[in-house]
């Protein structure tokens, strides 16, 4: 078994304790083009990003190898896999969000994947980020709702998403991850966020349909902790400077006020 570390659980915990939030960039793997990736990770570097989420529902082009390691290579942001099954596991990244789809009533999603996982997790070095995995309706059906054969919870019933969160902390898992799904037509509404907020303690991951500074800035205020953007930098590149910039001046705002 290798050494196991909890670098990514214990800084999203201090930020959390400190107030400060962070931006996540998710990292499709079918999109990259690996000529001018290293511009977009001096960018990000840049801007500041946080961390990269890098998975997709469906992957068809095998290169998570090749990706975390331009990562490693041209940045020091650390490669969080983000992943749709046990196919997507690459012992190179840094840490791997093992989610468990706890808004649906899929047990492959919710302990079957992870069966299949645990030996070739416990033989890696991968940091575990034990992660509640909650889809959100968002308008129109998302890929991670038909590939995952999962109903997500309705937007406007923050009771069902909050009993759901406060589910997933007494179960133990360390992170909630709210998530409209990539690509969404409405972000997750604030009256969600807030409410997952206001009853569990683990740091909170918001994405899906989060495409301008407003949307982050709205989900910074509800109470998210790491916003996640993927669709709408694939789009718009500027929006990468846009988020952070949001990103930044919401922290900036927290310091002045405390
Ligand atoms: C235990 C292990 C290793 C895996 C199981 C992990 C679980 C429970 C996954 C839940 C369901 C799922 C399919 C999640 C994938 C989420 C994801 C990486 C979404 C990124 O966006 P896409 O859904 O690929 O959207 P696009 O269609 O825009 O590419
Ligand atoms: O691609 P977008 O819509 O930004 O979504 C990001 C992520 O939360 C999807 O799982
Ligand atoms: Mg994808």
């Amino acid at each position: 078994m290798q050494q196991k570390n909890d670098k990514i659980a214990a800084l999203l915990q201090k930020k959390r304790t400190e107030q400060k939030k962070s931006f996540a960039v998710l990292l499709d793997p079918d999109k990259i083009d690996f000529s001018s990736f290293p511009d977009f990770l001096r960018k990000a570097t840049e801007h500041k990003v946080d961390f990269f989420f890098v998975g997709g529902s469906l992957v068809t082009h095998y290169a998570l190898d090749r990706l975390v390691a331009a990562i490693h290579q041209h940045t020091t942001i650390p490669a969080i896999l983000f992943p749709g099954n046990s196919l997507h596991i690459e012992p190179s990244a840094d840490a791997i969000l093992l989610l468990s789809l706890i808004s649906g009533r899929n047990p492959e999603l919710l302990i079957g994947q992870h069966v299949i996982a645990a030996p070739v997790l416990r033989q890696s070095r991968l940091e575990i980020l034990p992660t509640g995995y909650m889809l959100v309706e968002s308008g129109k059906l998302t890929t991670v709702s038909y590939i995952s054969n999962t109903i997500p919870m309705p937007h406007d019933k923050p009771s069902v998403a909050a009993c759901t969160a406060m589910a997933g902390e007494m179960l133990g898992l360390r992170l909630m991850y709210l998530d409209a799904g990539s690509g969404a037509q409405y972000a997750v509404p604030d009256t969600i966020i807030a409410a997952v907020r206001a009853v569990t303690q683990t740091p909170l991951i918001v994405g899906g349909g989060i495409n301008t500074g407003e949307k982050a800035y709205a989900a910074l205020e509800a109470g998210a902790d790491v916003i996640v953007v993927g669709n709408g930098i694939e789009h718009n590149p500027l929006l990468l400077p846009e988020i952070a910039q949001c990103v930044q001046s919401f922290n900036q705002n927290s310091i002045n006020t405390i």
